[in-house]
């Protein structure tokens, strides 16, 4: 496995004391999978995304049996190496891309520093210097940039939202990195620049192998290319299996009600088909319901729902739910 998360927990303090916002995730991403992660607003995908990079802050504890990245702990090897790694072979890409890049820098300054040394092949400055302005020119081509003298001239507030995720996409990918984390990279897009995106993370999975683990807040926003889904609600798994299957029959109600209503699903069904949805929203922080965390909102919680269900396995399928809805997993999940 490339990435292997096993029981990440994050703990953050409130006014009761400290709370497990993330509670126990477990989750992998193979060598070139593209993996979604999906979950509604606050169901915890940026704290998780920042436990891998290490970018939270101290006032988060992280603690995990496994926070692997190609066989190496990213928690207890020394902060140069997690920095080597981070900077090298995983890359992030943001929601807000302008928050992101340097607004006093233009793009050329920006993909320039992107770029490593170590991938240039002239000796002296001035032919490093030319070297870089032919790569950056040769990346914002990758990205399908074409007007590249006006863009390397710009400042990221001078650009639309679909070029700035592309000069993102361009610095993330520049030392090809071996897994991509993108954390919600199409969000308040219009769906055909939406569509334009996916399609170049979907050439550079394809082209490069790369990885991508890509955080989403509701079935409409994945990749076509994903060949895992992992649900993930107010910070606890629901699901997690291969996305045909888990799409074509899900096991928690949870994955129902998002699957049902994705747009992707509604324009399949008849008119006035009956749509199975969650009505209220996702919980605060300081207010997590203890066991199943999607209990107050669940169409089929029961009393027992008060305890957190166990974790179960059918083939590459993994539920956490007293009351799965396939009948397979129902005898399974009979305790
Ligand atoms: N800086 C913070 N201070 C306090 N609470 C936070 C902070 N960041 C996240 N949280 C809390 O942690 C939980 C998970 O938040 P997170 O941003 O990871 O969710 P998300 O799934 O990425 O949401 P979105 O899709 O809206 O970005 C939420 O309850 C949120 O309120």
């Amino acid at each position: 496995m490339l990435l292997d998360v096993r029981n990440l927990t994050i703990t953050g303090d409130s006014d009761h004391g400290p709370i497990d916002v993330i509670d126990r995730v477990s989750f992998s991403v193979a060598e070139g999978e593209v993996h979604s992660l999906v979950g509604e607003s606050g169901s915890g995908k940026s704290l998780i995304a920042s436990a891998i990079m290490g970018f939270l802050d101290p006032r988060w504890t992280v603690r995990a049996d496994r926070l692997w990245f190609d066989g190496k702990d990213l928690l207890s090897m020394p902060a140069a190496e997690r920095r080597r790694i981070i900077g090298v072979d995983i890359a992030m890409i943001f929601q807000d891309p302008r928050s992101y890049l340097d607004p006093n820098d233009t793009v050329e300054a920006q993909l320039g520093e992107a770029i490593l040394d170590s991938d240039l092949s002239s000796k002296h400055w001035w032919s490093r210097r030319k070297e870089r302005h032919k790569k950056v020119i040769k990346l914002l081509h990758r990205v399908g940039i074409k007007e590249h003298q006006a863009v390397m001239e710009s400042f990221p507030f001078e650009l639309s939202e679909g070029a700035a995720q592309k000069i993102m996409i361009a610095s993330a990918i520049a030392h090809r990195p071996r897994l991509l984390i993108a954390d919600e990279p199409t969000t308040a897009m219009e769906p055909s620049t939406r569509q334009q995106i996916y399609r170049l993370l979907g050439r550079f999975h394809a082209s490069h192998k790369m990885s991508i683990l890509l955080m989403s807040q509701d079935m409409g926003t994945i990749m076509p290319e994903s060949e895992r889904l992992t649900l993930l609600y107010s910070g606890q798994i629901m699901e997690s299996g291969p996305a045909q299957a888990l799409l074509k029959e899900p096991f928690h109600p949870y994955t129902e009600a998002l699957t049902s209503t994705s747009l992707y699903q509604q324009s399949r069904c008849e008119p006035k088909t009956h749509l199975p949805t969650l009505t209220g929203a996702s919980p605060p922080m300081q207010h997590l319901p203890i066991g199943c965390r999607l209990g107050p909102r669940c169409p089929n919680a029961r009393r027992k729902c008060v305890t957190t269900p166990q974790t179960r396995k059918l083939r590459s399928h993994f539920y956490a739910c007293h009351y799965p809805l396939n009948s397979a997993a129902k005898v399974q999940g009979n305790d």
